[in-house]
């Protein structure tokens, strides 16, 4: 991840994206379907380590059988490249663990 989180436009961050994300009231949003609640705690558990690793976190929304994340930089009030690279780095999790997206 880089240093400082640089602004990106919406289109940017659609292409930058896995196709499971989209924009949503100016944040990249992405829903998956762990199928149980357990499983998705352990995909929350793998993401909160990832975001803590990145310095940067997300808006989750956990419930029977999905996840949903919500991504936007508070601090510049915008889409940058750290939503960008945690979207990438949650997708990856996902991939990892056999979940697809909702
Ligand atoms: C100092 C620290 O890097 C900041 O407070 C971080 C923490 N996590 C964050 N997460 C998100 N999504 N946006 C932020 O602006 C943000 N700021």
């Amino acid at each position: 991840m880089t240093q400082k989180p640089e602004p990106v436009t919406q289109a940017e961050a659609l292409a930058q994206t896995p196709d499971a994300w989209t924009v949503d009231d100016g944040m990249l949003v992405a829903e998956y379907r762990p199928g149980n609640m357990v499983r998705g705690l352990e995909m929350v558990t793998a993401v909160v380590a990832a975001a803590e690793e990145a310095g940067h976190h997300p808006d989750v929304d956990l419930r029977y059988p999905t996840v949903a994340f919500r991504l936007v930089t508070h601090s510049v009030g915008q889409l940058t490249s750290f939503d960008v690279a945690l979207a990438q780095r949650i997708d990856a999790i996902a991939a990892e663990k056999g979940i697809e997206p909702a």
